[in-house]
């Protein structure tokens, strides 16, 4: 029987899938219905230095083809889930969990950072470059000048497992330059990709969220293509110790297949997470292991990376 175990940096995990930073990872209950799926880890909901209420509901909506959302970061602090991140080291010494953190300004994205260099969290740290919903604040990633000082302060005092959450990038010479920049550091990984930011969705004559005039992330079989795309170009562009998590458009086994088969060591799911609960890693990790069972894979790297071309 394949398995579909894998390995980010040192840390081994039985299953390559996991839940997307926003989705079952507001608070305890929900994280623990995660770590009782079939998913290896979890990552939390994105954390900042105090807890946020986040933008005006309604703020998530579901289509038929996936999602839009301006949640605006709510999240219970960084206290909270870094205790629950110590806790868990206790109660799960044999698994390793994702703390997802940004800060609303440079000097707090510091300040989580060296909260978490100077705790006992031996997990990994996902720092998200990438969120589109917070009014007037830019995607960091976007700004590879910003993204490149901000990289070079944190590595001069971090020690730790890190890895960045990105947003898509839409262009070739936007993939080599980004990549420039993530391969002068010692990053664990990247992840590709955040939502793409600031898309309208309209039911009727209307908008269907209220944050931002209805601007939002969309997520789900949209930004499949989009996902892969950035997955491989950075695939084949960053050194191979910088491993990818691949986001996006995450349905089916073939889905993850194809995010695998473009580089991807871990494979993250948000839309259909929100739509089907944690059920759905145990669906579509079987859906996997169907295909690569009738493919003669027995591990996923027998064929991660090895997309073809014509
Ligand atoms: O990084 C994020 N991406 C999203 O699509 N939404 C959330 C949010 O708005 O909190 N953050």
């Amino acid at each position: 029987m394949p398995t579909t175990k894998t390995k980010i940096g040192n840390f081994e995990f039985e299953n390559c899938f996991m839940n997307a930073a926003g989705v079952f990872c507001y608070d305890r209950n929900e994280l623990e219905q995660v770590i009782n799926s079939e998913a290896g880890t979890f990552v939390t909901k994105t954390a900042t230095l105090q807890s946020r209420s986040g933008n005006p509901e309604p703020r998530y909506h579901d289509t038929a083809l996936g999602s839009i959302n301006s949640m605006g970061l709510p999240n219970l602090g960084f206290d909270y889930y870094l205790d629950y991140l110590l806790e868990l080291q206790k109660t799960h010494p044999d698994r390793t969990f994702f703390f997802s953190l940004v800060g609303m300004s440079t000097e707090d994205t510091h300040a989580l950072l060296k909260k978490v260099q100077e705790s006992d969290f031996s997990g990994i740290t996902e720092l998200n470059l990438s969120c589109p919903n917070v009014p007037g604040k830019p995607q960091i990633a976007y700004d590879l000048e910003t993204t490149e000082k901000l990289l070079t302060d944190i590595f001069s005092y971090f020690k730790k497992p890190l890895g960045v959450k990105l947003p898509p990038y839409f262009d070739i010479v936007h993939f080599d330059q980004a990549a420039a920049v993530f391969n002068k550091f010692p990053l664990t990984f990247i992840n590709c990709i955040n939502s793409i930011g600031n898309g309208l969705v309209i039911e009727d004559e209307s908008v269907v969220i209220k944050p931002k005039n209805g601007f939002g992330g969309i997520g789900g079989e949209y930004i499949k293509p989009t996902a892969l795309a950035n997955v491989h170009a950075f695939y084949k562009r960053l050194n191979p110790s910088i491993k990818i998590i691949g986001t996006g458009g995450v349905l089916t086994g073939q889905d993850a297949f194809e995010h695998i088969l473009c580089g991807a060591s871990m494979v993250q799911i948000g839309t259909t997470l929100h739509k089907e609960g944690p059920a759905a890693f145990e669906r579509i990790t079987n859906e996997l292991k169907a295909i690569m069972d009738k493919k003669g894979y027995k591990t996923i790297e027998d064929f991660r990376g090895k997309l073809k071309y014509l």
